[in-house]
């Protein structure tokens, strides 16, 4: 293996900070890719031309973006496959079966791998339940969250990461709802067999989307005691407002200083969820630089951008880094 397993890597060296790639969904819709269906970024893949065709005009926008959020700095990558859960896939493409889908998501992985090279870190990333309803940026899960079936929604996904020897970690990403957090949290290493982080969509004020309080968070976590599933690796935010994610991953810190944190927020944008479309915010922001010295000083051990941020936003992050670390 010529990576060091993720874990050690940030165990052994404390203050190093790994830099992720940005918004992939959003920086394919930049290059040509129409995200705004049922699987958003699952899209390119579902044609049979992706594969047969080498020279496929998709094909080698995925391997652009890719590369350069290489050449951006970025160490540490995601697979596409924000929605590709069964259910999205299954439910919306002419993709049935399971083992079709164990087809689609291995061959997403390994092209991934191909694309990242041997030395960096890959992530199989999988978004929340509610992105299949399009819910993760305002946490309401309906009535009756509590009787959702996570695991039986979450489970074809991880069945198949969890075997993928090319996967350094799962990231489960935008978790806007409590009952999703406790039920993630609640599976064991028979369930949850690879290191694994959890990035929860936070609101601007810095509770999660469904109103819990990082407090709550935290209560959920430290009661789980030592029954807590040892892969569980990170916590953090992801896709939340770019101003507000440096006092959001502080109050995170504040109540789980033990906990190595990771953030990658958002442009500091707004998803219209009917319209599909992202929506101006006046607020002037930050840099780059602010903010990645706010995240370093709070516990970041992973740095990124989300959803419409560039292979050049990945590129301020990068210097920060090199600067504060
Ligand atoms: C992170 S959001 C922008 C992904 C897309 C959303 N779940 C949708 O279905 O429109
Ligand atoms: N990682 C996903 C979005 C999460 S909100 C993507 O890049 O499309
Ligand atoms: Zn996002």
């Amino acid at each position: 293996m010529v990576r060091l397993p993720l874990k050690q890597l940030l165990e052994d060296n404390p203050k190093k900070v790994l830099v992720l790639d940005g918004g992939q969904g959003t920086e394919l819709e930049n290059r040509g890719i129409k995200v705004a269906n049922p699987v958003w970024s699952t899209i390119p893949f579902i044609s049979d031309s992706f594969w047969s065709d080498e020279s496929s005009a998709n094909r080698k926008i995925v391997k652009g973006m890719f590369n350069d959020f290489l050449n951006a700095g970025a160490e540490i990558l995601m697979t596409t496959t924000y929605q590709t859960s069964y259910k999205s896939v299954s439910e919306n493409t002419p993709i049935k079966t399971l083992s079709e889908y164990n087809n689609l998501l291995t061959r997403i992985v390994d092209f991934s791998r191909v694309c990242i090279g041997e030395d960096k870190y890959l992530i199989g990333c999988i978004g929340p339940w509610g992105a299949h309803i399009c819910c993760e940026f305002t946490g309401d899960y309906g009535p009756d969250p509590q009787s959702i079936d996570f695991y039986k929604y979450f489970k074809p996904q991880l069945d198949n990461f969890n075997k993928s020897d090319k996967l350094d970690l799962i990231g489960f990403e935008t978790i806007p709802n409590v009952h999703e957090l406790r039920a993630i949290l609640s599976w064991d290493e028979s369930i949850l067999s690879k290191p694994f982080y959890i990035g929860l969509s936070v609101h601007e004020h810095g509770v999660l989307r469904d109103g819990t309080t990082m407090e709550e968070v935290a209560k959920v976590i430290k009661g789980l005691g030592d029954k807590i599933n040892p892969n569980f690796s990170l916590l953090g935010i992801n896709c939340v407002s770019f101003n507000q994610s440096p006092d959001i991953l502080e109050s995170l810190h504040q109540v789980l200083p033990n906990m190595a944190l990771l953030a990658y927020p958002n442009s500091g944008e707004v998803y219209d969820t009917e319209k599909k479309i992202w929506l101006p915010n006046s607020d002037k922001l930050n840099s780059w630089d602010a903010v990645v010295k706010q995240y370093i000083g709070s516990g970041a051990r992973i740095i990124g951008g989300c959803c419409r941020t560039s292979p050049n936003d990945i590129q301020e992050i990068s210097t920060a880094v090199k600067k504060y670390t």
